[in-house]
């Protein structure tokens, strides 16, 4: 295992919601094979409660994580999941397997038993540690967003066989099932927006309801080609080691879906400064056709899936940070996104098609 080289500190930091022991974490490494001599709680992340475990054998450390909102199926589905895709090549930490695991416990069958284990009665599961640290916008540059394309394209082409992926949670009916929410929390009938939301918030949730209406009028009669879509390959979901990719992580939002939406999804993520930024585009895409090219119903949907995305974190920045407590941890504005939206219509289809230059 590769010794940890730096602490990181992520804006997202939280508490660690679940204690973990010197006895606790020695219990489950040795369900994995391994001798624990020290466990340190991570401040990383917003969900889950993660540690760093050493090994007594001097061979650095394993990250643990404890699942604070996945059950063990779940979390199980997930640790199979990220076996096949590090198997397959793409730059994630493969789970490690538990000792006492069957050959069979990593088939769908089984759903990844083989890599989880139990803590807490929440599920846990250990990944090698991974060196590096997530890039701020300033440094990202042309030949990084190159690389991100061609990582997310490994996603894409090894993600292909994967068996068991679920369906998203931000389709055009969970967003308008979100939205509606915010119109009205009781769940009732009523289109009139809550009274609780702030003014400005009213007003994009007006908005944003009209955009869905259009984008559905508008959409493609079929859903186009599926694969395994990352679904949120945001800056903080990728970790870079001299100037090169050393992993990409949370696959919470990893759903079948479309790889235009996904590629669209991470061009908004990384390629906008104060602005859409040309040169950024071009490269990501350059990047993802390099590995993968698309298929001409890919192409033919960047426009459509682009305005999805930028609806999809629009509406779930609303609900997932807008309307929580501030000051509790990380915040992300989802007037970021609106102004997407805005960008992408001034581009037009054409004009998006020819700034990734596909
Ligand atoms: N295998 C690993 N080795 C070392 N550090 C890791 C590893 N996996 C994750 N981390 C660190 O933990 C942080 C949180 O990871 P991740 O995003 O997967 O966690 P999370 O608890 O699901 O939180 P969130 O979904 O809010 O990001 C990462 O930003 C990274 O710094
Ligand atoms: N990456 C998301 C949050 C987690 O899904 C965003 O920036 O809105």
């Amino acid at each position: 295992m590769e010794a940890a080289r730096e602490t990181r500190l992520p804006c997202a930091a939280m508490a660690i919601l679940t204690p973990l022991s010197l006895a606790d974490a020695r219990r489950i490494g040795a369900l994995y094979g391994l001798e624990i001599a020290d466990v340190r709680g991570l401040l990383a992340g917003s969900v889950n409660s993660n540690f760093a475990l050493t090994l007594a054998d001097g061979r650095g450390q394993v990250f643990l994580r404890v699942y604070e909102e996945q059950q063990l199926g779940a979390a199980s589905r997930e640790a199979r999941m990220l076996e096949h895709l590090a198997a397959g090549g793409v730059a994630t930490p493969q789970p490690l397997r538990r000792r006492d695991a069957a050959p069979s416990d990593t088939d769908a069958a089984s759903d990844g038993a083989a890599f989880v284990a139990e803590h807490a009665g929440k599920p846990v599961a250990l990944f090698p540690w991974v060196g590096g640290a997530s890039l701020c916008q300033a440094r990202v540059t042309p030949d990084a967003t190159r690389r991100v394309g061609a990582a997310l394209a490994r996603v894409h082409l090894v993600g292909a066989s994967f068996e068991g992926a679920n369906a998203s949670r931000f389709d055009l009916d969970g967003l308008d099932q979100r939205l509606r929410g915010l119109r009205s929390p009781a769940g009732a009938r009523s289109t009139a927006p809550a009274p609780a939301l702030p003014p400005d918030v009213a007003a994009a949730v007006d908005e944003l309801t009209g955009r869905l209406e259009r984008i559905r009028a508008a959409a493609p009669r079929t859903p186009g080609p599926q694969t395994l879509i990352h679904g949120d390959l945001f800056r903080d979901n990728v970790l870079w080691e001299a100037g090169e990719i050393s992993a990409l992580l949370d696959f919470e939002s990893a759903s079948r879906g479309s790889a235009a939406f996904d590629l669209a999804v991470t061009m908004l993520a990384w390629c906008f400064g104060d602005d859409l930024d040309p040169d950024l585009v071009s490269a990501l895409a350059a990047g993802y056709t390099a590995v993968r090219p698309l298929s001409t119903e890919e192409r033919d949907r960047l426009f459509h899936e682009s305005v999805i995305a930028a609806l999809r974190f629009s509406i779930t920045r609303i609900t997932d940070f807008e309307l929580r407590p501030k000051g509790s941890g990380v915040y992300k504005d989802f007037r970021r996104f609106l102004a997407r939206q805005r960008t992408l219509e001034r581009l037009g289809p054409e004009g998006l098609l020819a700034l990734l230059g596909v």
